[in-house]
């Protein structure tokens, strides 16, 4: 498939670097299965310098011959190179810092220093056969010029790929593409960009593409490091719909892909998470249920059926009129469009009490119950049922007082 965008899922690495998240085997395998399957090209499967017991989990993906890339992640350590050969990788990310606060905080080096162990750490990795990116961590934070001497460097020495980490989640959308533009012009290697959330902006991640990037990392629900990264469900969604770009992904296999993270990671999904949350299909607004029942598109800016969706209609304080008869409807009653007020405000005022929804058997209650009351007080109609507190008697308001 020629795919214009190539998206690097980091779950199983940076995801679970997340706090407390920890995949066992099992979780790693069936994870990175589903990955493949969804057509996820690349996949960061793991880090095996952590030990034995990292490495058998890798040997075991790479085992099952996944139609996608594994990559290992290692610093850029001759011990961690030797771990992922051992793993049975065939493509590996050495990462060093690129900022001279990383580099000099974590490391003790000077760039001309960081240059070398780029120089000597990729060359080492190439002539072992291996496929190699190179992680300039903390890019985002680096010189310009020393990017581009890295970027010079990493090609030279027989690197395939650089990613530019924005670590600590400090671009903006502006100068992400000012970054990715400026050092597309000068590599003759792709770029990938890797975004981080901390300021809710892993969404930098289409500006890099926008910029030249052709690769990203994403993770699934954007678990990873603090508030995580971009999401492969979001990048995906949106690199679909707004560039019309082909990544490969089956985006209807997303919601599940969720599910499973969330499990695996012992994280919920917030109803509000963008493309696989229980909420973002459900429509209660009066305004935009009488939009969509017209045209879809009115209030649905991403087609739900896209990513394996239904759209919902709820009942709620903001509903109106249409969405209320529309469940009555559905339900056997019949609602005269000149009673649809006095239901509306009900409805209205039980929603705010329950601080909730209100399901159509509710609605049917409500609905009946307001019936009852009306012929109990012999109105002719339930237009004449005050708009008062649930608890106030039609008779204060009605014409046997
Ligand atoms: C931004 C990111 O997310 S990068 C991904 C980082 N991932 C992780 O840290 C998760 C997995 N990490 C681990 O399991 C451990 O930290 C290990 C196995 C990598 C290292 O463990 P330890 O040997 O106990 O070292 P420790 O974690 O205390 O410190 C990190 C060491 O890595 C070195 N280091 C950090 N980044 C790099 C790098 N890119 N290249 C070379 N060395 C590096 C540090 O200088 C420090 O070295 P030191 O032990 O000589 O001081
Ligand atoms: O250097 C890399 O490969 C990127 C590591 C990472 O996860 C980050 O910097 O946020």
């Amino acid at each position: 498939m020629n795919r214009d965008v190539l998206l690097n899922d980091t779950t199983l690495r940076d995801g679970e670097q997340a706090p407390g998240v920890a995949f066992t085997t099992a979780e790693k395998l069936e994870l990175a299965e589903a990955l493949a399957a969804a057509g996820v090209p690349e996949i960061e499967i793991g880090t095996p310098i952590m030990g034995a017991d990292e490495i058998e989990t890798i040997r075991a993906a790479v085992a099952r011959r996944l139609p996608a890339r594994l990559l290992a992640w290692c610093r850029m350590k001759a011990r961690d190179l030797d771990a992922a050969i051992e793993s049975g990788v065939g493509a590996v990310n050495l990462s060093l810092p690129a900022s001279d606060i990383q580099l000099a905080a974590k490391l003790g080096l000077d760039r001309a220093e960081a240059l070398q162990v780029i120089e000597d750490m990729v060359g080492r990795g190439a002539a072992q056969g291996l496929f190699v990116a190179v992680g300039c961590e903390d890019a985002s934070r680096a010189d310009g010029d020393h990017l581009a001497r890295v970027i010079e460097t990493a090609a030279r020495a027989g690197a395939s790929r650089i990613r530019l980490a924005d670590t600590v989640g400090v671009l903006d959308p502006f100068s992400t593409f000012e970054l990715v533009a400026q050092l597309t012009a000068k590599s003759e290697i792709d770029l990938e960009f890797h975004a981080h959330n901390d300021l809710g902006l892993a969404a930098n991640t289409l500006a890099a593409i926008r910029a030249g990037a052709r690769h990203a990392s994403v993770t699934v629900l954007g678990l990873g490091e603090r508030a995580g990264n971009a999401a492969l469900e979001e990048v995906a969604a949106a690199l679909a719909v707004i560039d019309g770009a082909e990544t490969g992904i089956e985006l209807s296999a997303l919601p599940d892909l969720a599910v499973r993270v969330a499990c695996a990671a012992r994280r919920q999904i917030s109803a509000i998470k963008p493309v696989v949350g229980a909420d973002v299909f459900t429509h209660e607004s009066g305004t935009h249920v009488a939009g969509i029942l017209k045209d879809s598109r009115s209030y649905q800016g991403l087609d739900p059926a896209l990513v394996g969706r239904c759209p919902r209609i709820v009942i709620g304080k903001h509903s109106g009129a249409t969405s209320i008869t529309r469940m009555l409807n559905e339900n056997g009653r019949d609602l005269d469009p000149d009673l649809a007020a006095v239901v509306v405000a009900r409805v209205r005022r039980k929603a705010a009490e329950t601080k909730s929804t209100i399901t159509a058997a509710q609605l049917v209650e409500l609905y009946d119950g307001m019936c009852s009351e009306a012929r109990r007080a012999d109105l002719t109609d339930l237009g004449q049922l005050c708009d008062a507190p649930s608890n106030c008697t039609v008779v204060r308001a009605g014409r046997h007082q």
